[in-house]
């Protein structure tokens, strides 16, 4: 069937597609207006103002949640980059959650949602002295050495007993986008196999260093539960000796679109584990402590942005975001479901782009949607799936004031980031 004669046939309340787009209890009101944690959109959209990113706090912590009860032999790091809000990091420490951090920013996120020292991990492949000497400052308990020379700087800086681990290149492809595929030769992160040796030495020689595992991270929206497998069994042939700790990141897929599933946490918890203790087995090592590193599993799902419509066109809805608000369709080729919400429409449905204010052509978050006819200028479109990585990767291009953020639980509302202004951003320029 073709999406022209699927289009005539839908009514004026289209159904929510099932398998987790969307927040869990999420609801059409009969008067089309959507309900997220008991929470009206357009209410938010009226009381906060467009675009405005929505965060569902129960779905986030359920998502914490089926990672630890997945994996309860593992510590699961929540990838702090992924939403860098104090809220979010409070409630992943709150669901047992470790944290995942790679700037001096995220490691202040952190301490200022009270997220111990002990409980966050630092990686990253170019930190400066400012990003260590935060994280020292605060404590962190480990930290991922990604070059041979940072073994020195980092040394010189931290007291002794500092835990490291060494980022790896497994040599495993995770078949996702070309500039999120991070565990193969020829990208920038990690130590490749054949200089591990060589880092290990430079680290054993160092007074202040303790080496206590090998990190690695394949990519992300990884949607194949095989590629962790084998990433297991390659990091494991690499250990340099008995080490207490293997760290494989994170990268576990979120649906985007209706039809895209939502990653098979429990698939991945069985093959992880049988692959870690037979490759253990066969090389007579014991057993490392797992860590893993989820950002977008967790709270991609959890969120939505709510945009205005300002202009139409035929075959185009322009609203008042965009890149600005979300880069991915530009960077990865990324698409979005978007939906009319506020009042029911029974006018027909016509496949039409979504499109940003941006001054680009590439500047769009949908093709080929099914919205309504009669959408016109001031309806609020909301948008599934933006709860990682849109907040933070948000610009300020054409002058634009980053969005709010905006929590939901039972029916409550919390304003946790507050919407930028054009005077927040002119205070800045100094003339
Ligand atoms: C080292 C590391 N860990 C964890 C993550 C989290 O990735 P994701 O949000 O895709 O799970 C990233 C980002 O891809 C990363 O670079
Ligand atoms: N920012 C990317 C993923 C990179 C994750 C960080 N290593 C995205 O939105 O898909």
């Amino acid at each position: 069937m073709t999406l022209a004669e699927i289009l005539p046939s839908l009514g004026a309340l289209d159904p929510l597609p099932r398998g987790g787009l969307w927040p869990e209890g999420t609801r059409v009101g009969p008067d089309g207006d959507l309900l997220v944690g008991g929470v009206s959109m357009s209410g938010v959209a009226a009381r906060f103002g467009t675009p405005c990113h929505v965060l569902d706090e129960p779905h986030a912590r359920a998502r914490a949640r089926e990672f630890r009860a997945a994996l309860p032999e593992a510590e699961v790091l929540f990838a702090g980059k992924s939403s860098p809000v104090r809220a979010v990091y409070r409630w992943m420490a709150e669901e047992g959650l470790s944290l995942d951090v790679c700037s001096a920013g995220e490691v202040e996120v952190a301490r200022a949602a009270g997220v111990p020292g002990a409980r966050v991990l630092l990686h990253g492949n170019a930190k400066t002295d400012d990003d260590l000497k935060a994280a020292l400052a605060h404590g962190v308990r480990r930290i991922v050495v990604d070059s041979p020379a940072e073994v020195d700087t980092l040394g010189a800086l931290c007291p002794a007993g500092q835990e490291v681990l060494i980022r790896v290149i497994p040599g495993v492809d995770a078949r996702t986008h070309r500039a999120i595929t991070t565990g193969v030769s020829g990208q920038k992160f990690g130590v490749a196999p054949e200089a591990l040796p060589a880092v290990v030495d430079r680290i054993a020689a160092h007074p202040n260093l303790r080496l206590v595992g090998l990190h690695c991270h394949i990519g992300s929206q990884v949607g194949r539960v095989a590629a962790y497998e084998e990433a297991v069994r390659r990091m494991v042939s690499l250990f340099p000796g008995p080490l207490t700790t293997l760290d494989l990141g994170g990268g576990f897929a979120a649906p985007y679109r209706p039809g895209e599933s939502t990653f098979d946490i429990t698939g991945l918890a069985n093959r992880v584990r049988i692959a870690l203790r037979q490759e253990c087995a066969a090389r007579r090592l014991p057993v490392p402590n797992l860590l893993i590193e989820p950002g977008r599993a967790v709270i991609a799902n959890a969120g939505l942005t709510l945009y205005r419509v300002v202009a139409v066109k035929p075959g185009f809805v322009a609203v008042d975001g965009g890149m600005s608000d979300n880069p991915r369709p530009s960077l990865y080729g990324a698409r979005y479901a978007p939906r009319l919400i506020g009042r029911a429409s029974g006018a027909r449905r016509v496949p039409t782009a979504v499109v940003g204010r941006h001054c680009e052509a590439g500047d769009l978050i949908a093709e080929d949607v099914a919205l309504p006819q009669d959408v016109h200028p001031g309806d609020v479109l909301a948008v599934p799936a933006t709860g990682a990585y849109h907040y933070a990767m948000a610009s300020n291009y054409n002058m634009t004031p980053r969005a709010a953020v905006v929590s939901v639980r039972d029916g409550q509302t919390d304003l946790r980031v507050r919407r930028e202004t054009i005077s927040d951003l002119l205070r800045r320029d100094l003339g």
